[in-house]
């Protein structure tokens, strides 16, 4: 899925009114009816709204949501300023709202003399796509209060206060919703650590804008969605053999740190590789015989690696668990020098790598690099924020023609040719030691398996947010381990297969 600008989904909208063609009230119409049904489907305990409306399209929608759930039956007390003038749609909506006796409307100041039930919704239709500034006066004074509320809060299309593309002052004051129903697009915003906090869960309802304006429009930035994975997952081909499915080795392992080579290596393999090779130092042989016995071994070192030479036709992904012994440094920066095809690097590679800037340029073109931020830090340098990282990462993915992994809660791919693809598969339960070294390991047996490095890369991250869902499900966000997100990825493959399957 796209991810467009404030900007452009204005242009979307007007592009929408004109050519569909709809008015822009009827569109708004559409618009409230996509969040009464999430609401009405959703919302099983609640039976009160209280409905915060500004006087642009925004609070448009919050009043005409009022009228559809009062209509539904729920009871509603609105909440506006009517000392400000609202845009036409809004006040089109406002006449409505006005002519039916069973809602209140009341001015924002008097808030602070409401009775807020427990089991009242705060629902936010206060500002949207059109925030220009940081929010100050009377309005960021009801936000504060309301953020105060222990209420469920639901916010209309983005959070009060919160700009759709970029991150705001830091003192700026947002509502802090638990839900967002947002219309037809991701918000940049809504992906990004410092400011997808106030976003809560986000739900993206489908308000049927033009489908024409969305293809023809040109954006950098993606959401993996169901459509970018249907592209690129390949149904595994009958008459195949282990030749078909391509050689894979992890390199890496060091004394103490042997589990992260036996997690990324058991990755490559139920991630669906042909062959798989574990290079390490002697002193985890009979640890990954035992562990992985369906992967071979290869003898790297005695206590650490120091030779990174494997078969030339082995897609490599290097550096878990590898440590940055002196030697393995200068050995693997010997063969970053001799070797011409992509790699995929994490970890202590990376961290070895980090040690000199002109080692970055050492990096076979077309390789993927997986840095988490402090990691991405020691090799590219410090940023403001998330939204600055990202941008330095697309400069340093153009100019060094790699693959950026920035790993994060919304782990974004950033393509040499300066895309985002943003990951909204996973949860939580991943942050935790040993997460990233199966990503490397289902990248690597990915791109042995003959997906692009594009392909491997997005399809990757997707697949191992999947598999964390189902073993969440199984065993918490807290307690389910990596080993467990592993165990999850045949459940990840049939669900990918009844994706792509051709159904009679
Ligand atoms: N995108 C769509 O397809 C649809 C969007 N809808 C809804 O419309 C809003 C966007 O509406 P817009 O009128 O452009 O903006 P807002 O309601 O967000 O209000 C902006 C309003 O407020 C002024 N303003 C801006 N910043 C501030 C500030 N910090 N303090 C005070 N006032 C501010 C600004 O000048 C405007 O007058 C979108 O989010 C959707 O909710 C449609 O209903 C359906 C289709
Ligand atoms: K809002």
């Amino acid at each position: 899925m796209k991810i467009f600008t404030a900007e452009q989904i204005s242009n979307c909208d007007q592009y929408t009114i004109k050519n569909e063609p709809v008015s822009s009230v009827h569109l708004m119409e559409r618009a409230a009816e996509a969040c009464v049904e999430w609401i009405s489907e959703n919302c099983n305990h609640h039976r009160n709204f209280v409905v915060f409306c500004g006087n642009g399209n925004n609070g448009g929608d919050g009043f005409a949501i009022a009228r559809m759930l009062y209509q539904k039956g729920f009871d509603i007390d609105v909440f506006t300023n009517t000392k400000i003038k609202f845009s036409t749609d809004a006040q089109e909506n406002f006449r409505h709202i006005k002519e039916i006796s069973g809602i209140t409307i009341r001015e924002f100041k008097e808030v602070l003399n409401y009775r807020f039930d427990s089991r009242t919704v705060i629902v936010d239709a206060l500002f949207g796509t059109g925030l220009s500034r940081s929010l100050n006066g009377d309005v960021k004074d009801l936000v504060e209060f309301l953020n105060q509320k222990k209420n469920i809060k639901i916010s209309i299309d983005l959070p009060s206060g919160l700009l759709a593309d970029t991150v705001s002052d830091s003192d700026s004051v947002v509502f802090m919703a638990d839900y967002t129903l947002s219309f037809q697009f991701w918000k940049k915003s809504f992906l990004h650590a410092e400011t997808g906090k106030f976003a809560g869960k986000v739900e993206i309802l489908d308000i049927n804008l033009s489908e024409d304006f969305i293809e023809e429009t040109e954006t950098g930035d993606f959401v993996i969605d169901d459509e970018v994975i249907k592209s690129i997952f390949k149904i595994r081909n009958e008459f195949s053999h282990k030749g078909t499915y391509g050689k894979a080795a992890i390199i890496g392992g060091s004394y103490g740190k042997m589990g992260a080579v036996v997690l990324s290596t058991r990755a490559v393999l139920k991630a669906g590789a042909g062959l798989t090779f574990t290079v390490a130092p002697k002193c985890g042989y009979e640890i990954l015989q035992t562990s992985d016995p369906e992967a071979m071994f290869i003898e790297g070192g005695k206590d650490y690696i120091e030779n990174f030479d494997v078969e030339e036709t082995a897609v490599c992904g290097i550096g878990p668990g590898l440590g940055t012994h002196e030697k393995t440094a200068k050995s693997l920066l010997n063969f970053l020098k001799s070797c011409s095809k992509p790699l995929i690097l994490d970890a202590d590679a990376l961290n070895i790598i980090a040690q000199d800037p002109a080692n970055l340029n050492l990096i076979p073109v077309k390789s993927i690099i997986t840095p988490h931020p402090k990691e991405f830090e020691r090799l590219f340098g410090k940023t403001e924020n998330s939204f600055e990282r990202t941008e330095l990462a697309k400069n340093k993915s153009r100019e060094l023609h790699i693959y950026i992994v920035l790993k994060d809660h919304h782990t974004q791919i950033i393509t040499p040719e300066g895309k985002v693809f943003y990951n909204i598969t996973g949860n939580s339960g991943l942050a935790k030691g040993g997460s990233g070294d199966i990503l490397t390991g289902i990248i690597t047996s990915f791109l042995a398996q003959k997906y692009s490095e594009h392909e491997a890369a997005i399809l990757a991250v997707w697949f191992h947010g999947k598999a964390a869902e189902f073993a969440s499900e199984k065993h918490s966000k807290e307690s389910m381990l990596p080993s467990d997100v592993i165990k999850e990825f045949g459940n990840v493959f049939s669900e990918l297969n009844d994706k792509v399957q051709k159904l009679l």
